[in-house]
């Protein structure tokens, strides 16, 4: 489905990765793990280039959030869909949202435990909340592949599993780097590894040992 080949991924003369080989198909929920700097986001980037290349409608929830602070949260999160519709509806819905629009975002921030009215600016909100935000419109947008960069780190321990569990159930299929393996493992039907510039394993969830995670993390 989307498929990188012997791909070395680099920034001008810096190599992150080298001699990547990854299928991702249809209906999997892959976890990209590794130690800060292996590389996830770099593989995500170019997942999602492969991903926009063979034509598939991605959703990204990027680790910076990439949100609008003098926005409110109702419009950051309709931001996701502004691509299916009209520019002048666009336009309408920045001065005025129609109803249905505002109780669609509504009802989704309350299924995100978001509690501030969707009024209010982004710039007032907490960096969780702001989080919560982002995860809101790559789910208000849909699509068949999600791409999402640490969409969970800002929150709580309950909050974390919650939001995670949401977001992966609302795409056929995803890639999430996370820096908590226990999330991966509970909602990750397949874990890849990355070390010294190279995916150390791949293989699916549950499958890994203690000493593969112990690696992973090892300096
Ligand atoms: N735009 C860039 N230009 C040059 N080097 C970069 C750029 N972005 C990332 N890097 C380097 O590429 C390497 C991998 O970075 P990347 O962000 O992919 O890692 P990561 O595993 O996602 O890290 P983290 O868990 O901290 O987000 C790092 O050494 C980083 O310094």
């Amino acid at each position: 489905m989307i498929e990188l080949r012997g791909q070395t991924l680099s920034y001008g003369p810096a190599v992150v990765l080298e001699n990547v080989t990854l299928t991702i198909r249809q209906g999997e929920r892959v976890a990209l793990l590794g130690r800060s700097g292996a590389g996830k986001s770099t593989l995500l980037a170019a997942i999602r280039e492969k991903a926009m290349v063979a034509g598939k409608e991605v959703a990204l929830v990027p680790q910076d959030n990439a949100l609008v602070p003098q926005l409110s949260l109702f419009h950051n999160v309709h931001m996701g869909r502004l691509h299916r519709h009209s520019a002048l509806y666009n336009l309408v819905t920045l001065l005025r949202p129609f109803r249905r629009d505002r109780a669609e975002v509504s009802e989704l921030t309350r299924e995100l435990g978001l509690e501030p009215p969707v009024d209010q600016p982004v710039e007032r909100l907490s960096g969780g909340q702001r989080q919560r935000t982002a995860v809101a419109r790559a789910i208000h947008g849909g699509g068949e592949v999600l791409l999402a960069d640490e969409p969970v780190s800002a929150l709580d321990e309950k909050q974390a599993p919650e939001v995670l569990a949401t977001l992966i159930s609302r795409f056929p299929t995803s890639v999430i780097s996370l820096h908590d393996v226990g999330l991966a493992q509970a909602y990750c039907t397949r874990l890849v590894g990355l070390k010294d510039r190279r995916i150390i394993f791949d293989m699916p969830a549950g499958e890994q040992n203690a000493a593969d995670i112990d690696h992973l993390y090892a300096r």
